[in-house]
């Protein structure tokens, strides 16, 4: 079966790229390749996600596509942005991340919480190294929301669908997702990439 690393170590990403990936390709993480942490110096998703992929391809010599994502929020001018895991401290806690952005969004109304999510998708093969953005948009609840999923999930609401990201079965986030958007893209050009 070929092999296919997910450049993170993430759980919450690891079980949306299974879903999303599994099937053809034995999908690989940073947990059963171990990998130490890769410092996330660049200024766009782009440069953080072609970080991860290009370390990890280079380590192991396997074909490793790695996921930047982030959360956008309007009236914060784009923050948390490329900052969302550690929001609120080094720790990456999405309960804190998630009370800081209620903290800042106190006294926003309903209509001026826009938001969306991003992610940029790297894929890292054989020496050439191609990156794929995808965005799910939606408003900051005013509370959470939801268990399922990760991250800002529990606080992402999606006007269309009257729930939070949160409330949203897996198989529905993996058909709306920033994530799938990004994968989707990918999988238009897999041919080529993964020859
Ligand atoms: O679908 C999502 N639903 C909710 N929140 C999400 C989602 N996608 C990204 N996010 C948030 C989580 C984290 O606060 C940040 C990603 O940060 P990011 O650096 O890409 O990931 P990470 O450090 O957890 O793992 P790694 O870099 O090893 O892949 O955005
Ligand atoms: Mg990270």
């Amino acid at each position: 079966m070929l092999e296919i690393i997910i450049a993170t170590k993430n759980k919450g990403k690891i079980r949306e790229f299974q879903d999303m990936v599994g099937g053809e390709y034995l999908v690989q993480s940073l947990l059963e390749r171990p990998f130490p942490d890769i410092d996330e110096t660049g200024s766009t998703f782009e440069e953080n996600a072609v970080l991860k992929a290009e370390a990890v391809s280079k380590a192991w010599d396997v074909p490793t596509i790695a996921d930047d994502s982030g959360l956008e929020i309007d009236t914060l001018h784009g923050q948390p942005g490329i900052f969302s895991a550690r929001y609120a401290g080094p720790e990456k806690d999405d309960t804190k991340n998630i009370e800081k952005v209620l903290k800042e969004l106190q006294g926003v109304p309903f209509e001026k919480r826009d938001a969306r999510f991003v992610c940029v998708i790297a894929a890292a093969v054989a020496g050439n190294t191609y990156t794929f953005r995808g965005t799910c948009e939606g408003k900051i609840a005013l509370e959470p929301n939801g268990d399922n999923g990760f991250g800002y999930d529990p606080i992402f609401y999606l006007p269309e669908k009257g729930r939070t990201m949160a409330e949203l079965t897996s198989d529905e986030k993996n058909h709306i997702s920033h994530r799938y958007h990004a994968m989707h893209q990918l999988k238009l050009h897999w041919k080529e990439i993964f020859k």
